[in-house]
C-alpha cells in the first residue's frame, strides 16, 4: 500500500479511511461502457430492483427446446455451453458455490450503500473500483478478534456477514484462509500461497474489487494474479433477483481428463476459489446478454435461456505480504469485453 497520508475518515461517508484513489492504477482502461442505472439511489434501476414481484414480471427466462438438438445447443446457440447450477463432476478441487447465501434484505442494503458512494460513472467510463483494508489486531475488550481498517463501513459489514454465514460451511483450513483468527490452530496444513493455518500475520491487507457489468459485458478468462493475491478468493454476485451470469472455467494446462465447464452464478450467490480452482483453472465471463442454464440442478434435460441484467460483483482477496506496495507489478485488470457483433 502506498505510504501517502490516509484521507480523513468522515463518519458515515463512503470514503475509505485511506483513499481508494491512491490505489487505482491510471493505466487501467475503462472496462465498461455502461448504461447508467436510471435511479440515482440504486445501482439497479426500478425495473431491475430486487423484489420477488418484479421477478415474476421478468420476461427474462424461457425454457426452450428450440436451438437444441439431442440436448445439445444448435443454431443459434451452437458453441454456447449450458451452465451448471452447481460444480459438475470433474470440477477442480477448491471450488464452492453457495447459490443464495446472502439475504435479499442485506443485499438490497449493501447495494443502496454502494450506490450512495457514487463509485461508478458511465460517462467517465468508471465501472471498477478497488478498495483496500489493513488487518489490525482487535482490542482484547472486543474479544481480541481481527478487525480491518481502511475499508468503508458497508464493506466491513459485508465481510462480517460473509464470515458469519460462511464459517459453519467451511472446514478448518478454508475457514482459516479466508477468516484467520488469533486463536487459530497452528497445526493447519496451510494454503498454496504458503500461508499456514496458524496464527495470522498481523498487518495483512485485503483487496475488494467492485465491477459493474452491463448485461452484454464479460471478463477475459484469467487466473487472479498469483504473485499478488493469496489462496482463497471470494466472489459475490449482486443483481436483480432471478438473474445472474454464467462463469466459464478452463484448466490452465489442458489435460485429457479436465474439461472446461460453465457455472451459473445467481444474484446473492457467493463463489469461493481455493487451491486448484484458484491456481490451475482460469475463470471468465463471455460477453453476451444471455446464458443457457440447466433448468434444475443436475438436470440433463431442460435448458433455460436467461437474459442477463446489470450485475455488480464484489471480489475479496488477501494481498500477499509485500504485494500491498504499489509499483513495478502488473496490474490486476482483465478487460471487460463487449459482445462481438453477429453472435447470438
Ligand atoms: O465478476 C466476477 O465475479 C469476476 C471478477 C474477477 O474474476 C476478478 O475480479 O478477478
Ligand atoms: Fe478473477
Amino acid at each position: 500500500m502506498s505510504s501517502s497520508e490516509p484521507a480523513p475518515f468522515q463518519a458515515g461517508s463512503c470514503q475509505p479511511e485511506a483513499s481508494s484513489e491512491d490505489h487505482l492504477d491510471p493505466s487501467i482502461p475503462p472496462p465498461y461502457q455502461d448504461r447508467r442505472p436510471s435511479s440515482p439511489c440504486s445501482l439497479f434501476s426500478v425495473e431491475e430492483s430486487e423484489t420477488d414481484q418484479d421477478h415474476a414480471k421478468l420476461p427474462a427466462t424461457t425454457t426452450t427446446s428450440e436451438g437444441f438438438e439431442n440436448g445439445q445447443p444448435s443454431f443459434p446457440y451452437r458453441g454456447t455451453r449450458v451452465a451448471k447450477r452447481s460444480p459438475p463432476p470433474g470440477s477442480p478441487r477448491g471450488i464452492y458455490l453457495f447459490p443464495s447465501l446472502l439475504s435479499g434484505e442485506k443485499c438490497s442494503e449493501w447495494i443502496e450503500r454502494i450506490s450512495e458512494c457514487n463509485y461508478f460513472d458511465a460517462e467517465e467510463g468508471r465501472n471498477q473500483v478497488m478498495l483496500f483494508g489493513r488487518e489490525v489486531e482487535g482490542k482484547p475488550s472486543e474479544g481480541g478478534s481481527l478487525g480491518m481498517t481502511g475499508l468503508p463501513d458497508w464493506s466491513k459489514g459485508l465481510v462480517q456477514e460473509l464470515e458469519r454465514v460462511l464459517r459453519p460451511e467451511l472446514d478448518d483450513l478454508h475457514r482459516s484462509l479466508l477468516f484467520p483468527s488469533l486463536d487459530q490452530d497452528p497445526s493447519g496444513q496451510g494454503g498454496r500461497d504458503g500461508s499456514k493455518g496458524g496464527p495470522p500475520q498481523i498487518c495483512r491487507s485485503r483487496q475488494m474489487i467492485l465491477n459493474l457489468y452491463s448485461p452484454d459485458q464479460g471478463i477475459t478468462s484469467h487466473v487472479d494474479l498469483v504473485n499478488r493475491f493469496g489462496d482463497g478468493i471470494i466472489l459475490c454476485s449482486f443483481g436483480p433477483q432471478g438473474r445472474g451470469i454464467a462463469m466459464d472455467f478452463e484448466p490452465v494446462s489442458k489435460k485429457e481428463e479436465e474439461k472446461g465447464f460453465s457455472l451459473f452464478l445467481p444474484s446473492r450467490s457467493v463463489l469461493l476459489l481455493f487451491d486448484e480452482a484458484r491456481y490451475d483453472w482460469k475463470h471468465g465471463i463471455q460477453p453476451r446478454d444471455f446464458d443457457l442454464v440447466e433448468a434444475e440442478e443436475g438436470s440433463s434435460g431442460k435448458v433455460e435461456r436467461l437474459q442477463r441484467g446489470l450485475r455488480l460483483s464484489v471480489t475479496i482477496r488477501w494481498l500477499l505480504p509485500g504485494a500491498d506496495v504499489v509499483g513495478g507489478e502488473p496490474v490486476d485488470h482483465h478487460r471487460v469485453e463487449q459482445r462481438p457483433s453477429g453472435s447470438p
